[in-house]
């Protein structure tokens, strides 16, 4: 990590941005990372994301890269200090969930996609206050009871848990309700949906694409509620490499023949397809029990009993659904006209009136988790009525 040449960043303060026209109310940071200078530009009328341009030194020349996240929208402004490998982007007079972005130039995840695509890259990520709790990832053979299961916990813990609704190319069951069961999708529009790095993992499963978006999982923590996925163990595999910290179930049938039965009186595959998922469960299992992709390993047989362990190993039994929620995540209100410093490992985001001394805020973000392509959670902050020197 460099220093900002002055030359530079006074060369970039004026003039038209690689063919990026400047135009009334356009806000523009520059933050330099090593050879790099990152040029964010918002349009300052809340309609079009936040560009972002690289000045690669060393070159002398611009660089295009692909911009990978979900970008933020433009507002009316916003500030930019360099959060080690990360540029913390801070919106002016947006809504208190939409404030705190994060610009990923040099994380691990940014690195891997350089070298898989072979162009610069940079992605976003939304910053969050607070922390989720582990997504638990329930895998196993098809008909094993994986879907009862989860029912079951979402229907005594309703507020607890939320459900990864998945994308799948496979068509929907007769009740099956497109956004509820599944987003049920076309193979083209998924596989350039996977292209364009939507999906946490994806696999293909009996014949059909199946996948969970990232986004998928972050709007369940973003409702404040624990992710349950229902995936099969090529997508475990998946999300055990990734950077989510999830816990992995594996539920194992008493038998192939109970298996087979459960599948039939299930009734909604063709013998085909029964023969293919049966075929597919011997693979599963195998897998399932002797890989260490698994922390538990749920036996189901007896429907009632297994839930009561699935309930143990979550630290529920015993637990009483109707206890109040935990306090609700705190909620930060920046001054719209504001700027924003580094001290050490705090960001202090000062009103940009003078003299004003009331509301500092300091952000902690010495605990961030997660991160592009999903969200970047543990973001602290604290109100703080002191001027800057106090804080030195
Ligand atoms: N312990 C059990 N004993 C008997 N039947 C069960 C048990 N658990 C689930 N079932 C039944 O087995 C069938 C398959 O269960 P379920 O649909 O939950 O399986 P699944 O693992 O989610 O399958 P898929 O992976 O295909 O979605 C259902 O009809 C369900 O009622
Ligand atoms: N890798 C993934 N597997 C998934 C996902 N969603 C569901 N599944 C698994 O597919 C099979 C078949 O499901 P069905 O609804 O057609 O019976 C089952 O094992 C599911 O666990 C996903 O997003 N990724």
């Amino acid at each position: 990590m460099g220093e900002a040449p002055a030359f530079l960043v006074e060369d970039l303060q004026d003039g038209p941005l690689n063919g990026l026209e400047l135009k009334n109310g356009t806000c523009k940071t520059t933050t330099t990372v090593g050879d790099k200078t990152y040029v964010t530009v918002g349009a300052g009328d809340g309609t079009l994301s936040i560009d972002v341009q690289i000045f690669d030194r060393s070159l002398g020349e611009w660089v295009h890269p692909t911009v990978l996240g979900t970008k933020p929208l433009s507002c009316k402004g916003h500030s930019a200090v360099l959060c080690e490998n990360r540029i913390l982007v801070v919106k002016k007079g947006s809504k208190s969930d939409d404030q705190i972005w994060f610009l990923e130039v040099d994380t691990e995840y940014v690195r891997q996609q350089r070298k898989k695509l072979g162009t610069e890259v940079v992605a976003w990520s939304k910053g969050v206050i607070g922390n989720a709790e582990k997504p638990i990832v329930i895998s196993g053979p098809s008909g094993v009871g994986k879907g009862t299961l989860i029912s079951m916990l979402m229907k005594e813990f309703p507020s607890m848990f939320g459900f990864s609704v998945s994308h799948t190319t496979r068509a929907p069951r007769n009740m099956e309700k497109d956004g509820v069961h599944y987003h049920f999708t076309d193979k083209s529009v998924m596989e350039k949906e996977i292209k364009n790095g939507k999906f946490l993992e994806f696999a293909s499963v009996h014949g059909n694409l199946y996948g969970t978006s990232v986004e998928a999982v972050e709007v369940v923590a973003d409702a404040g509620k624990r992710c349950i996925l229902d995936i099969d163990v090529q997508g475990a595999k998946s999300v055990r490499a990734s950077s989510l910290e999830a816990i992995f179930i594996f539920v194992s049938p008493p038998s192939m023949e109970e298996l087979e039965k459960r599948l039939r009186d299930r009734g909604t595959e063709t013998e085909e397809q029964i023969l293919k998922r049966l075929r597919n469960a011997k693979a599963e299992i195998e897998q399932g029990t002797s890989s260490n992709i698994f922390d538990f390993m749920l036996y189901n047989d007896k429907l009632e009993e297994s839930y009561e362990k699935l309930k143990k190993l979550l630290g529920l039994d015993g637990f009483v659904a109707a206890s109040p929620k935990s306090a609700a995540p705190k909620e930060i209100n920046l001054p719209v006209d504001h700027s924003v410093s580094k001290i050490d490992d705090k960001i202090i985001i000062s009103s940009g009136l003078e003299k004003e001394t009331k509301n500092l805020i300091m952000l902690d973000v010495s605990s961030l988790k997660g991160g592009a392509p999903g969200r970047t959670r543990g973001l602290d902050f604290q109100v703080i009525g002191a001027s800057l020197d106090k804080l030195c």
